[in-house]
């Protein structure tokens, strides 16, 4: 299957790379050039990433773009309730592969707080969110094989108040399917503000899970939420 046989909802717009390396240069180019007019026009940039396995090709390509990175904020969509030393933590994964080269001098906003419950390291995470006063201007977001995005999966207690328009909290924690279970995700509407919004996913599977998410509720299959301009896929075999 190609992704130009999906039935994409109108404004929602599809770039097939050939392989990996395409795809993460062409991403890394397009977003970098948002970036760098962010701060052209407001003195400053917002950018939220994804974590997962599938990142990495793409930090370390956007990690050489030239722009001045001193006056770019990095946020994650989303993070594993571990600390940033463990191997399965997002925030690590930026820290090793995106805050290298010239991006080493952006700022982090990690959402990893070590509080007593993971509901009140939610709510920190959320506090923390504050500095994303003039928006976001770049989200990139991944898609699990189960068709989550970010750490809105389906059958979490609190999906439904996450995915909802009028959901006034930045971040909420969640239940993940399998370890680490503990999360904390953007919720819906802050992660849909973005002015430019990406989803980046490879393989054959992947596209299976978007054809089938294109079919289901949002509650089943959370990337469905995202599926409306001016979401841009980016997907490579
Ligand atoms: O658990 C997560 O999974 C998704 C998808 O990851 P991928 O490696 O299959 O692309 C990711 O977008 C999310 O940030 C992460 O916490």
């Amino acid at each position: 299957m190609a992704i130009s046989e999906l039935d994409l909802p109108t404004g929602v717009v599809a770039h097939s790379l050939a392989d990996p390396e395409s795809q993460a240069r062409v991403l890394a180019e397009h977003v970098a050039k948002a970036l760098d007019f962010a701060v052209q026009t407001y003195g400053q940039a917002n950018l939220v990433v994804s974590g997962g396995r599938s990142p990495t090709g793409f930090f370390e390509v956007l990690s050489g773009q030239a722009l001045d990175w001193s006056r770019v904020q990095v946020c994650l969509a989303d993070e594993r309730w571990v600390a940033p030393e463990s191997p399965q933590s997002n925030e690590g994964l930026v820290r090793r592969h995106l805050l290298r080269n010239a991006a080493a001098q952006a700022r982090l906003i990690g959402l990893y707080h070590p509080a007593a419950t993971l509901e009140q390291a939610a709510s920190q995470a959320s506090q923390a969110l504050s500095v994303l006063e003039q928006g976001i201007d770049v989200l990139v977001l991944g898609m699990g094989d189960d068709g989550h995005v970010a750490s809105l999966f389906a059958d979490s207690p609190l999906l439904e108040q996450a995915l909802s328009e009028d959901c006034q909290e930045y971040c909420l924690p969640m239940l993940a399917p399998q370890e680490p279970y503990q999360r904390i995700s953007m919720t819906y509407p802050l992660l849909a503000s973005a002015r430019l919004q990406c989803l980046a996913i490879q393989g054959q599977a992947k596209l299976e899970t978007l054809r089938q998410a294109l079919l289901a509720d949002a509650l089943r299959m959370p990337v469905r939420a995202f599926m409306h301009a001016p979401l841009e896929i980016y997907w490579c075999p």
